[in-house]
């Protein structure tokens, strides 16, 4: 068996999802193969690349031991319930046990119609695919809990969206595809059994010490709070907007799912919002916290019948557990911060001094990206010329200097040499984002030209955003007046 199937779902009850089989694709050519992660998995990226592995990634084939799938859920999409969305378009092969042991799904996300699909086509566009496996490879690249991408192809047809399009399949990898929406489905039907089941799987595949727990499900809740908390601060310290945090995007497991209308902030500024759909500025960059608080309330809710036999007591379990996210969410936040400015230290001289830096950079349209890259040179030194290149990115110099002021104070009192320091911050700071302008830029290419040089040159840069690349320069540049891009479409 050239892929060793090993699927869980088959012991949950057949209302938890629908068997599909993947659409054929009429005329598959590859783009990529994540040879990395097929050895995590321990496929053959050989045979992945070969004619049997493009049947398989295209849906022409289905592979031995595969039990395909489109899992049912239900979500919140911009504060509005939907009891029944589900996987439109996305077909679940199965799962494997990858070299340490960890259960991970395997799907074609564009693998064709399903009974979840309401009126869409069941197909996923070009751009978006060569978008999702960019920056999901990239986030993992940053240590940033995220799906994964292990092939993606064209599938030879040409789909409809606002213009034709080239039609395409990631497949994505991921610890488990179940999300609060999932959760949400069965608590909208009332279904306290389906609940429980699904709570007791989630809590096998993601949470096994919750199992030891008094309560159970109410480990299931810290834990996914705490994943929660900790990943949108590593989002928010690499200037990450996801776009489109409805409930149905978020995995219990604490990866990041979906890469929609995702964009990474160029300047500072906390209203930052792409996503061509939120139009209100619900999941604008600043907002993500307060939304993931929302998100994991919603998730409390469907778990008030499995937290106390007395729903009142139910309630006010959920609710003590939900009060965890601010204290963890700012934990994770200014610990991440202060490692970005080269601190450990003090929490309150730290959270003061990060607040002022914010603050500035926000009325000085400073570079995100490019400051806290610098930052760790100006660090190594004792101010002057060294700081010029941090110094220069500021509208107004001279706000830097007054916060710098106070920063070395901290510094100095923390007593680390500077070389070290410096190399602690190159590790936090990436060089390199997937500047939104490049972006599009590699998708207009690969659309409308065939050309996919540039997203193998992007995607070799940033699988190592943490590495100088002089040859890569132009990557780290932030965009020209005339470059910047104000909106990202879901385009789908
Ligand atoms: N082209 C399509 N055909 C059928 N269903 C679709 C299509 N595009 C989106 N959907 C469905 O619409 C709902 C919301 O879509 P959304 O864009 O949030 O998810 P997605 O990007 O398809 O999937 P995922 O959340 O798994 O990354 C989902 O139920 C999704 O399956």
């Amino acid at each position: 068996m050239a892929i060793a199937f090993d699927n869980s779902y088959a012991r949950l009850p057949a209302h938890f999802f629908a068997a599909v089989r993947p659409l054929e694709s009429p005329a598959p050519r590859l783009i990529a193969v994540n040879d990395a992660l097929a050895g995590e998995l321990g496929i053959d990226a050989d045979w992945l690349r070969g004619p049997a592995g493009l049947d398989v990634l295209s849906g022409r084939v289905i592979a031995d031991g595969a039990t395909p799938i489109a899992q049912a859920y239900a979500g919140h999409q911009f504060g509005n319930f939907q009891p029944q969305l589900g996987d439109g378009r996305a077909v679940l092969l199965g799962e494997v046990i990858d070299r340490q042991g960890r259960r991970r799904d395997i799907q074609l996300k564009g693998g064709g119609q399903t009974p979840f699909s309401r009126s869409g086509d069941g197909r996923a566009a070009l751009g978006p695919v060569l978008r999702e496996y960019l920056v999901s490879e990239f986030m993992s690249a940053l240590g940033v809990p995220t799906t994964r991408a292990l092939a993606a192809v064209t599938t030879g047809e040409t789909i409809m969206r606002d213009t034709p399009l080239p039609g395409a399949i990631i497949t994505r990898v991921a610890a488990s595809h179940i999300r609060v929406g999932t959760f949400q489905f069965f608590a909208a039907r009332e279904d306290t059994a389906a609940l429980r089941l699904l709570a007791d799987h989630v809590i096998a595949r993601h949470y096994p010490d919750a199992a030891q727990a008094e309560n159970p499900y109410l480990a299931l809740l810290d834990g996914v709070i705490a994943a929660q908390a900790r990943l949108v601060a590593q989002w928010t310290s690499v200037g990450f907007i996801h776009g489109v945090m409805n409930t149905d995007n978020v995995a219990v497991s604490g990866e990041t799912i979906d890469y929609g209308p995702c964009a990474f902030m160029d300047d500072y500024d906390p209203a930052t919002v792409f996503s061509s759909i939120d139009r209100a500025g619900r999941y604008a960059y600043g907002n993500q916290p307060r939304i993931a608080a929302w998100n994991l309330a919603r998730f409390a809710e469907t778990l008030v019948p499995l937290l106390d036999p007395e729903e009142t007591a139910g309630v006010e379990r959920a609710q003590t557990a939900l009060g965890g996210f601010a204290p963890a969410f700012a934990e994770a936040y200014f610990g991440l911060f202060a490692a970005k400015i080269g601190l450990g230290g003090e929490a309150d001289t730290r959270r003061a001094l990060i607040e002022a830096l914010l603050k500035a950079m926000a009325e000085n349209q400073v570079d995100f990206t490019l400051f806290f890259r610098h930052l760790g040179a100006a660090a190594a030194a004792d101010g002057g010329s060294a700081d010029e290149p941090v110094r220069s990115l500021f509208v107004d110099p001279t706000a830097f200097d007054g916060w710098a002021r106070e920063w070395r104070a901290a510094l100095t009192a923390e007593a680390r040499p500077g070389p070290e320091r410096q190399a602690a911050m190159n590790r936090v700071n990436p060089a390199f984002i997937p500047r939104n302008h490049h972006v599009e830029a590699m998708i207009v290419a690969a659309v409308e030209r065939e050309d996919f040089a540039p997203f193998h040159r992007m995607l070799a840069v940033l699988t190592r955003p943490l590495d100088d690349q002089p040859e890569a320069a132009d990557f780290a540049m932030p965009p020209a007046p005339h470059e910047r891009i104000t909106a990202t479409f879901c385009g789908t």
